[in-house]
């Protein structure tokens, strides 16, 4: 399944802009008390600025360009004014807050969904995207939702309203100026429709961008021993350099694009201020306008520019945000294809697993396995040997269920794997990788993780546990024992090291079927013997898979299978099967 999010994008029919904000609305349907509480301050605030203009012409008008000025009259205006635009900056500063709180709550919100959804998605989807893209999704592009909920979406609203209330204002006092004044703004709403998707291009483009910079930077600090010991420093240098170039030409495509607005806004507003300033005296000198009331007016047409051109700058923070959401939205979207299957039925004699006519691809360009069959019953211990590339950790990822097959089916404990909820799949399957899983903590707490059997125990009571498991002679090799720090990056301890943790923790869980993939392949001699004996103690019940290179490590195994080229085929003896390995030869 394609679960390249950057491939999805660009397949994705185009959804509109509208359509887009109306989904992402939903993501804050619940905060409808605050959303009212902080419209209604925004709408206060722009209704009060409205009224200020009339007030002033009014002044003008009445108690100034009269032959008895009335001074009183004035003053008590001004203050009217006064407190008109404290309650204004109050109402503001309101909607400020609760916007704010909307916008970081949604933050808050998303992230978790984020998060929450990737650890749904299968192997495939990681596979398939770099970890920096996926940490710039969730950090950088939620963040520019933010900042659209939290600083524009009511300062949108506020300046519609404003614009709105202005635009009657100009029309109601003389419909033939207020027409002529507001016939510029037509031309910006035409000039915006016609730029705003050229707009959200450019800024989807950078926001990739900025993924793949952070692709760059993950996969180079991922990987700095290497980069050193090999002396590529200028090989990724170079790598950054062009991720770097590229973010540079998306951000300054993207400025241009978002700065297009202001000048041509800046123009047209004040095309229409001489348009009000011409028409204007014209008709004051003709006896039909008032200038009181040409003061009101100006301001009028200030307050419907004003809002216009303050419009461009949130407009550009829309599309940005659109652009953001658009590609959080797809991670959002998908689904992962490992869904628990209903109505399985089991067959009661069946062996632990079975590969019934197996096929499987990573993706459509080639098949990796061929049409498998095998069975693996109780208690035995089966190896997987081949060439390197031959297909043992492939099939080993298709007996977890880190993948599905294509094709055919895999059945454990006589009923479709996929029939499996995962937490029931995953206490009967132990597997422990190439290369094993660590994160920051204590030893103990990577020998839990997954395992809520001991959670509550003490050191004393699981160090008993691990005794008796038999692996407490591994527990002894770390010399805090239980306490012993782990880092994630794992230099706090050694590669074996990490696979003896990983040993336990597979191990303690008491799985029905043990899959160890080169488990020993950094282990000592004195250690691996170790391994051995503890394998030897599991119970009767439990069936082992051990995938190895070194071929000691599987002279015990009661049955080998010989895996290349897509292949399970049985080895059946031990020297048959290094037979096999050694000239590539297949027995029947
Ligand atoms: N995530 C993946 N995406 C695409 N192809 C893959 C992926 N993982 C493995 N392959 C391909 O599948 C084939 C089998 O790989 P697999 O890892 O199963 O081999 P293996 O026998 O375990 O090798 P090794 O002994 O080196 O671990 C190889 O050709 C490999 O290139």
């Amino acid at each position: 399944m394609n679960y390249n999010l950057n491939d999805l994008q660009a397949k994705a029919p185009k959804s509109s802009t509208w359509s887009s904000l109306g989904k992402l609305l939903q993501l804050i349907s619940h905060e409808r008390k605050n959303l009212i509480m902080a419209l209604t301050a925004i709408l206060v605030n722009s209704t009060l600025n409205l009224f200020g203009p009339l007030i002033i012409g009014h002044t003008i008008d009445q108690y100034i360009f009269v032959p008895h000025k009335n001074y009183h009259g004035v003053l008590v205006n001004c203050a009217i004014l006064l407190g008109m635009y404290l309650v204004a900056l109050l109402s503001s500063y309101l909607q400020t807050i609760l916007m704010g709180g909307v916008g970081q709550r949604m933050l808050f919100t998303l992230r978790n969904a984020i998060f929450n959804k990737l650890q749904l998605l299968p192997v495939g989807f990681f596979n398939q995207n770099k970890a920096g893209d996926l940490i710039s999704r969730i950090n950088n592009d939620t963040d520019k939702l933010n900042q659209f909920f939290s600083q524009s979406l009511m300062q949108f609203i506020g300046s519609i309203a404003t614009m709105l209330g202005a635009g009657i204002f100009l029309l109601s006092i003389n419909i033939q100026l207020g027409s002529a004044t507001l016939i510029p703004a037509i031309v910006i709403l035409i000039f915006t429709a016609l730029t705003s998707p050229w707009v959200k291009r450019k800024n989807a483009k950078n926001l990739k961008s900025v993924g793949g910079m952070s692709g760059e930077i993950q996969e180079s600090l991922n990987n700095f021993k290497v980069i050193i010991a090999f002396n590529r420093r200028d090989y990724f240098r170079k790598r950054f350099d062009e991720a770097n170039q590229e973010n540079y030409n998306t951000a300054i495509g993207a400025g241009i694009a978002n700065n297009s607005y202001v000048p041509v806004y800046g123009l047209f507003s004040s095309i229409a201020q001489l348009i009000v300033l011409a028409y204007g005296i014209y008709l004051i000198s003709e006896g039909q306008f008032a200038i009181g009331l040409l003061v009101s007016y100006l301001s009028y047409a200030n307050q419907f520019y004003n809002p216009l051109r303050q419009l461009a700058a949130l407009w550009t923070n829309f599309q940005t945000a659109m652009a953001g959401w658009d590609r959080i939205s797809h991670i959002l979207t998908l689904e992962t294809d490992l869904v628990t299957i209903d109505n399985v039925v089991a067959d009661p004699s069946a062996s632990l697993l079975e590969f019934r006519n197996v096929h499987f691809s990573y993706d459509e360009s080639r098949e990796i396995l061929h049409n498998i069959n095998f069975k693996l019953e109780r208690g035995k211990t089966y190896a997987l040997v081949g060439p390197t590339g031959g297909g043992k950790t492939t099939t080993a990822s298709l007996i977890a269920r880190l993948y599905d097959a294509t094709k055919g089916t895999v059945l454990l404990d006589g009923k479709d794997i996929r029939g499996y909820e995962p937490i029931d799949r995953t206490k009967k399957i132990g597997f422990i990788l190439q290369e094993p899983f660590l994160f920051t903590g204590t030893v103990r707490d990577n020998i839990l993780y997954g395992n809520e059997l001991y959670v509550n125990y003490t050191n004393e009571l699981l160090e008993k546990v691990i005794v008796e498991a038999n692996l407490g002679s591994l527990l002894a090799i770390f010399e805090s024992g239980l306490d012993t720090n782990v880092l994630s990056s794992g230099d706090s301890i050694s590669l074996g090291q990490k696979q003896l943790i990983a040993f336990m923790r597979a191990v303690l869980r008491n799985p029905d079927l043990l899959i160890l993939d080169e488990a020993t392949a950094n282990i000592d001699t004195i250690t691996e013997k170790l391994l051995s004996d503890i394998l030897s103690k599991l119970p009767d019940t439990t069936t082992r898979v051990i995938i190895a290179h070194r071929l000691n490590t599987i002279e015990n195994a009661d049955e080998i299978f010989f895996v290349n080229s897509g292949e399970v085929i049985r080895a059946g003896s031990f020297d048959h099967a290094m037979d096999m390995l050694l000239h590539g030869k297949r027995v029947s």
